[in-house]
């Protein structure tokens, strides 16, 4: 059979998904639309139809359409995971007997473990040992529904390896199915020979770090750790502006343990997402309101630290973005299921099966500006589908822990067969 990029999926028992080519807020965010028993007909790639099965017969089916039969399973938009640090060297399994005897996650980075651990792995791997660790979670990530995932820099902190981590992601952009939109975070630590001299490694990410990653166009976004002991806010915003100016998007890593103020800045900043937000104060969720930031939250790292939960409520109340993303990385998240965090927003932020449905495909494609492409399926839209072995939407979030997806459809090619 020659491969004339037609497919169509019939018998969709429910097909679920947000509408729009930007972020949903407030109630929208609630409102997803819902079609029983449909069908999706995509062509090159894209989505060119979406009905109920009834209307299919008048669709041309020749013997070169791929035809799916979904046989009454529940299809939604593929995942698009906005927060994750994709590349690094190692994993950190000691620390969790660490903190099992009560030493804090800052506690174990001013021990030179934490991110400096990983550092020191992420230094020491060649290129193609990052590329084929890389490769693997990816594999699992796409098992597990994730289509469109963003990946950090910032286990490098110095040119040479940061620049070889930005490197990594973008091989493994052109050689692996999911989608990758890169971001430098070399502001993600102060490394081991800085130590001391914040002002130094400030001035060698403002000088040498984001010209070249600009130059070389190997980032669309510039993401600053803004913690206690870490970046204050006045480091953060220099940085952020400093990116700025050289074309890459602010995000921030904010109000994640201790409350400095990093919703806020996101805000005054103009970042596209302020990231965590376990302790952002009144005033920060109200200035990320008027300011329109999205709000990516990470309920994995909350359960992983033992911490409290963001305040997602009050943020879909006050009309702020939300989307969700899994964080993972070798420390505060060891995990590439975007699907356990649907379960975590359901129970522990108390947001809907639809609002988080809306935050972990629309919003969270807007939060990293690809929603005009992916994260709903409409007419247009890229063909990234996922057939889960659910009925609908509610057990989706309800059946947590395992693997739920049966098929993963890529522009239109499968990807992933789980059956
Ligand atoms: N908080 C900073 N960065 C990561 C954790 C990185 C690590 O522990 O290696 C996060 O988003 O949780
Ligand atoms: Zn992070």
């Amino acid at each position: 059979m020659k491969d004339t990029g037609q497919l169509v999926i019939k018998n969709i028992g429910m097909l679920a998904t947000p509408q729009g080519a930007t972020c949903l807020r407030g109630k929208e965010q609630g409102k997803i639309k819902i079609l029983e028993n449909a069908f999706i007909a995509v062509s090159q790639g894209k989505i060119t139809a979406i009905g109920k099965d009834e209307e299919l017969k008048d669709f041309l089916i020749n013997d070169d359409t791929v035809v799916i039969d979904a046989k009454g399973c529940l299809a939604t938009p593929g995942l698009v995971d906005p927060h994750t640090h994709l590349v690094f060297g190692g994993w950190r399994q000691k620390e969790l007997s660490l903190k099992l005897k009560g030493a804090g996650y800052l506690d174990i980075l001013s021990m030179g473990g934490g991110i400096l651990s990983t550092v020191e792995h992420t230094r020491k791997a060649s290129f193609e040992e990052l590329v084929q660790k890389g490769k693997k979670s990816l594999d699992i990530m796409l098992s597990y529904g994730t289509i469109t995932c963003e990946a950090k820099s910032g286990y490098g902190l110095n040119v040479k390896d940061e620049i070889k981590s930005l490197n990594v992601i973008k091989e493994l952009n052109k050689l692996h199915s999911v989608d990758l939109v890169p971001t430098f975070m070399g502001a993600h630590a102060i490394p081991k020979e800085y130590q001391g001299r914040a002002d130094d490694y400030i001035k060698l990410i403002k000088e040498e770090m984001i010209p070249r990653v600009a130059k070389e166009n190997l980032a669309e976004f510039c993401d600053v750790f803004c913690e206690d002991k870490v970046f204050d806010a006045e480091q953060s915003r220099d940085i952020l502006e400093t990116g700025k100016r050289h074309g890459l998007i602010p995000k921030v890593h904010a109000d994640e343990i201790t409350p400095l103020g990093g919703a806020s800045l996101a805000a005054e900043v103009k970042a596209i997402s302020a990231e965590h937000l376990i302790h952002a104060s009144d005033k920060g969720i109200d200035d990320m309101a008027k300011a329109g930031t999205i709000a990516i939250l990470l309920p994995g790292t909350s359960l992983y630290l033992d911490e409290s939960f963001a305040r997602a409520k009050t943020m879909i109340e006050k009309g702020i973005p939300v989307a969700l993303a899994s964080d993972f990385n070798p420390g505060s998240c060891p995990t590439e299921s975007l699907q356990l965090i649907l379960n975590l927003a359901c129970i522990k932020y108390k947001m809907t099966p639809e609002e988080v449905l809306t935050a972990a495909t629309l919003n969270a494609a807007a939060a990293i500006n690809r929603s005009s492409v992916v994260g709903s399926l409409e007419t247009g839209k890229q063909a990234d589908i996922l057939l889960w072995d659910s009925p609908d939407l509610d057990f989706l979030v309800y059946h947590f822990g395992v693997n739920l997806v049966k098929t993963v459809v890529k522009q239109g090619k499968i990807v992933v067969d789980n059956k």
